[in-house]
């Protein structure tokens, strides 16, 4: 793996929210999660990316101690989550991935009964108003849109003020004006100091939330770094393709293409055919990231 960790495994152990070392999950045959270590800091925001079925769910769940670990050590809030006890899981929110069997009730209905089970849960009506449903405040759950009852699974996971809050995919099915609602949420929760790990598959969401992000494919975790160091300095340099006058199609990377282009204009008397600069995307540098570690 390749480390550019701002707090990857120096902060002092007291500052650290979750400390997750050598982590494995076997089902059977299949190894989901493969000798896994990160650390995150308290009031950070860390995001796990990875392709469809690389083991990010595994292991939030087993972050959240609804699955036991195979091999490794996990620690969140100093505790290990196979036996947290209440007080424990009062500290801990979790949206997962699937939503609770909860069809009956309204909205308010819910998360009141939700914010009952805890000792300092929020205002009911501020959450509501947080996550856009204070329009369907008396709608039963049933009614609700998708987008509208994956905000619903959010307030149920924020209703108990937790200090770790563990979100799985929290907004799949959003519009784009609900996804940015959501974002300002996140960004209000980590000002008042919430650690949260979630998981997306939308780059930008990374990008715009996360302090650092891991990238895991086949239960590995194959990079962890800020997003504007993911897959190292050198996979964000700009790279000049164009064909050269024997018909060979050249790709050369370099930080100043005006440059290079420059002197290929000079060399060929004209601009070569099929000249073209390419700035790497954050979703380049991830797609790379993820196919390098399949031809592994
Ligand atoms: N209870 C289970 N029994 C057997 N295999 C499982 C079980 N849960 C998950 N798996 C397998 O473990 C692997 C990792 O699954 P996981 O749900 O953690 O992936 P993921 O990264 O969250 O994927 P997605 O992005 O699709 O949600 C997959 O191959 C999945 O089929």
């Amino acid at each position: 793996m390749t480390e550019h960790s701002i707090a990857g495994g120096d902060s002092a152990p007291a500052d650290d929210a979750i400390v997750v070392t050598g982590l494995g999950k076997r089902y059977g045959e299949l190894t989901a999660v493969d000798d896994v270590s990160f650390t995150i800091a308290r009031g950070e925001v860390f995001a796990l990316l990875g392709p469809n079925g690389a083991g990010k769910t595994t292991t939030i769940e087993l972050l959240e101690g609804f699955r036991v670990p195979s091999s490794g050590r996990v620690r969140v809030l100093g505790v290990d989550p196979a036996r947290g006890d209440a007080d424990w899981r009062a500290r801990i929110g979790v949206v997962s991935q699937s939503s609770a069997d909860i069809e009956r009730f309204t909205c308010r209905e819910i998360l009141a009964h939700f914010a009952s089970l805890y000792p300092r849960p929020r205002d009911v009506d501020e959450v509501l108003e947080a996550v856009g449903l204070t329009e369907k405040a008396r709608t039963s759950v049933r009614k609700l849109s998708g987008g509208q009852q994956r905000r619903l699974d959010v307030a149920l996971g924020i209703v108990g003020r937790p200090e770790v809050l563990f979100l799985d995919e929290p907004t799949t099915g959003f519009d784009p004006e609900a996804r940015r609602q959501f974002w300002r949420l996140i960004e209000r929760l980590r000002d008042e100091g919430t650690t949260i790990l979630l998981t997306t598959h939308y780059l930008d969401e990374a990008e715009h939330l996360s302090d650092r992000v891991g990238v895991i494919a086949r239960g590995r975790l194959i990079d962890l770094a800020t997003v504007a160091l993911l897959g190292g300095a050198e996979a964000r340099t700009p790279i000049v393709r164009w064909t050269a006058a024997n018909g060979e199609r050249r790709a050369q990377r370099t930080e100043t293409p005006g440059t290079l282009v420059a002197s290929l204009v000079t060399a060929a008397g004209a601009e070569p055919d099929g000249l073209e600069i390419h700035r790497p995307t954050l979703e380049d540098i991830y797609l790379d990231l993820i196919h390098n570690a399949e031809d592994a």
